[in-house]
């Protein structure tokens, strides 16, 4: 059983409100509870129960089992959002299709938020073509006649329209965590429950810069959660699977068509600390509208910092560590500001201050600054911030002592459980390349790449498609049940090629220089020495080591009667492949560089050469010291 703590709400109240239009009573059962807000005022958060009928939340819910859900990076943490869009930019999309299905003017016939009925394309998955347009006809009944009145009469907004609606899942191996924030885009957000029978956790809020301060929300089926811009909120799923139906309104029809948020003006000149958070984030980063303008930001997170907000003292502090918006630079007052945060328990903070104090820079090392450093990143990652976690860990690892190398793992499970994608790849090759090999677990290492691939880890995703083709060979006895039992060897070969296209996509050098072997051997692809050359020069840009081998191997080679370098390339890559019983060239899973850390952390034993870990085949396992293509120097 996961301890939680769950927020606790005031009395339900019945709350009627009459359309002066239509003259229609509509009643809402109300709880509230008040959160601090740094400076004054306070943050709200409402409990409407029943806010949808139990019997649609449950049709709804079926039919979202049956959706695609897009993969596309979400806007808060970057990681695939496994989202499903219904509504954007005011418009209603078809129910069931994906947002493709949108028409040519990305508007649909007849299709609006204040109602009337729904012409949508055909079927898409997810029930009956009948079933669904129903659904959709009863969603949007349900924003017109219970959602916008309630919002409308809640924030005192008679223009406020709904802007976008989403269905989210939280399925175990894609996502568990959506981490904390802010809905910036959003003058305020409706969340209904769909399925709280299913999961453990779900919806929690931060009232203070601590994530020990989180407090969970109970929302049984068809319930909503009501917040303004200003609560700080995640999910994290402990274990089941979660749905959940989102919407985000605006306070006008034009900042809907505009995509802009003009709320945070006012409001931010009333001193509401968090409304200038958000609005000099917008113009810090020139969104919604705003032009990029680091004076004003900066004016704007001053005011939240010294009102007490401690991610604006955060945002203040690395405005002056680079002498942005017309500060100077000034490690100094930087460093007093982040300590303000870290005392708040701001994670973010407590993990620079921890930072700065290891790394020694300037001012901050004096005797115990060591000591001081290592205590505010513990207490970082005790808060669970990720990239915490994955610091202590590689601080440890450079630490004496098995005690501290045994604690470091433990870290870097908890940011790999967390989601992090370069933890979970540097736990999977751990346990490929683990110092002893009879200790290794490749099932366990590939569970590991593969979460990490799906993660959106560029090196992990060449890594795993280095795995699967190398099964294709040499693992087929005993490795191979460790990875693609069911699969054929087209299919394989063909997941290989996807995972790869995925890395070279992201710009990974080794994903470049991978899929340009294939193309230049023709393996899983139609050979094209052309496309090589081009992979292998985009691979050299990137910075590949092995693609700069190649190339420069090609040119040192003499060219018979009219070879060029592709069908060098071509004949260096096919030998290279017969030589080494196609696995060698693959075998280049290696760390980025912002990651350079990691690869010193793994490289302890053997497998690091020049801040690159590569996964030696078990040939290379076996025969240590075979040359590889080198270019002479
Ligand atoms: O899934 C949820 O309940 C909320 C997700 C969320 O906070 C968001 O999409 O902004
Ligand atoms: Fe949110």
């Amino acid at each position: 059983m996961v301890e939680m703590s769950w927020l606790k709400f005031g009395p339900t109240r019945t709350i009627q409100i009459i359309s002066r239009k239509s003259d229609r009573c509509r009643t809402y059962e109300e709880a509230a509870v008040s959160l601090p807000k740094p400076g004054a005022g306070s943050r709200e958060l409402f409990l409407v129960g029943g806010m949808i009928e139990v019997e649609l939340a449950q049709t709804l819910l079926r039919q979202a089992r049956e959706m695609e859900f897009s993969r596309d990076a979400d806007s808060v943490d970057g990681r695939p959002g496994f989202e499903r869009v219904i509504v954007d930019a005011g418009e209603f999309l078809p129910w069931g299709a994906s947002g493709e299905g949108r028409d040519e003017e990305g508007l649909l016939a007849g299709a609006s938020v204040l109602g009337g009925l729904f012409e949508g394309p055909g079927p898409g998955p997810g029930g009956s073509a009948s079933e669904k347009s129903e659904s959709e006809k009863r969603l949007s009944e349900v924003v017109d006649q219970r959602l916008l009145p309630y919002v409308r009469w809640r924030y005192g907004c008679a223009s406020a329209v709904l802007s976008h609606a989403l269905l989210r899942r939280y399925l175990p191996e894609e996502r568990r965590i959506h981490p904390t924030h802010f809905d910036v885009q959003a003058f305020c957000t409706v969340v209904i429950g769909l399925n709280p029978d299913d999961f453990e956790g779900g919806l929690y809020v931060q009232p203070t810069p601590s994530s020990k301060s989180q407090a969970f929300v109970h929302l049984l089926t068809g319930d909503a959660v009501v917040h303004r811009y200003d609560v700080q909120h995640g999910v994290r799923v402990f274990s089941g699977e979660r749905y959940s139906l989102i919407f985000w309104f605006k306070d006008s029809a034009e900042a809907c068509a505009s995509d802009t948020a003009p709320w945070y003006e006012l409001d931010a000149r009333l001193g509401d600390a968090d409304a200038q958070l958000n609005l000099a984030g917008l113009l810090e980063q020139g969104l919604a509208g705003y032009s990029k303008d680091l004076v004003k930001a900066k004016a704007w997170y001053r005011r939240a910092a010294e009102a007490g907000q401690a991610q604006a003292q955060v945002a203040l502090a690395r405005f002056y560590f680079h002498g942005l918006g017309g500060l100077g630079k000034d490690t100094t007052l930087a460093q007093s500001w982040l300590q303000h945060a870290a005392v708040l328990g701001d994670p973010a903070a407590q993990r620079k201050v921890g930072q700065l104090l290891l790394e020694g820079a300037g001012e901050v090392n004096y005797p115990g600054s060591r000591l001081e450093g290592e205590r505010w990143l513990r207490e970082a990652a005790e808060q669970k911030d990720r990239a915490a976690c994955l610091r202590l860990a590689r601080y440890l690892l450079k630490a004496d002592g098995s005690h501290a190398h045994q604690e470091a793992l433990e870290w870097l499970t908890r940011a790999a459980d967390l989601g992090d994608g370069s933890a979970q790849f540097e736990l999977g090759l751990r346990e490929l390349l683990g110092e002893n090999p009879a200790t290794t677990d490749p099932v366990l290492a590939f569970r590991w790449i593969s979460r990490s691939a799906s993660n959106s880890f560029a090196p992990a995703q060449s890594a795993l498609a280095v795995l699967l083709l190398e099964s294709l060979q040499l693992w087929t006895s005993s490795g191979r049940c460790a990875l693609s039992e069911e699969d054929s060897e087209p299919e394989v070969l063909s997941k290989a090629i996807r995972w790869l296209q995925d890395a070279a996509d992201q710009g990974d050098p080794d994903g470049l220089y991978n899929i340009g072997l294939l193309f230049a051997s023709g393996v899983g692809v139609t050979q094209d020495g052309n496309k090589a050359a081009i992979l292998f020069r985009a691979a050299v840009a990137a910075g590949s080591k092995d693609a700069t081998e190649l190339l420069c191997l090609a040119r040192q080679t003499p060219p018979s009667d009219g070879m060029v370098l592709p069908n060098i390339l071509e004949q260096l890559a096919a030998s290279a492949k017969l030589a080494l019983g196609t696995v060698r060239p693959f075998l280049v899973g290696r760390s980025t560089s912002d990651e350079s850390a990691m690869a010193a952390a793994v490289g302890t034993g053997s497998n690091a050469e020049n801040g690159t870990v590569r996964i030696p085949s078990h040939e290379q396992m076996n025969q240590k010291g075979k040359p590889g293509i080198r270019c002479p120097s």
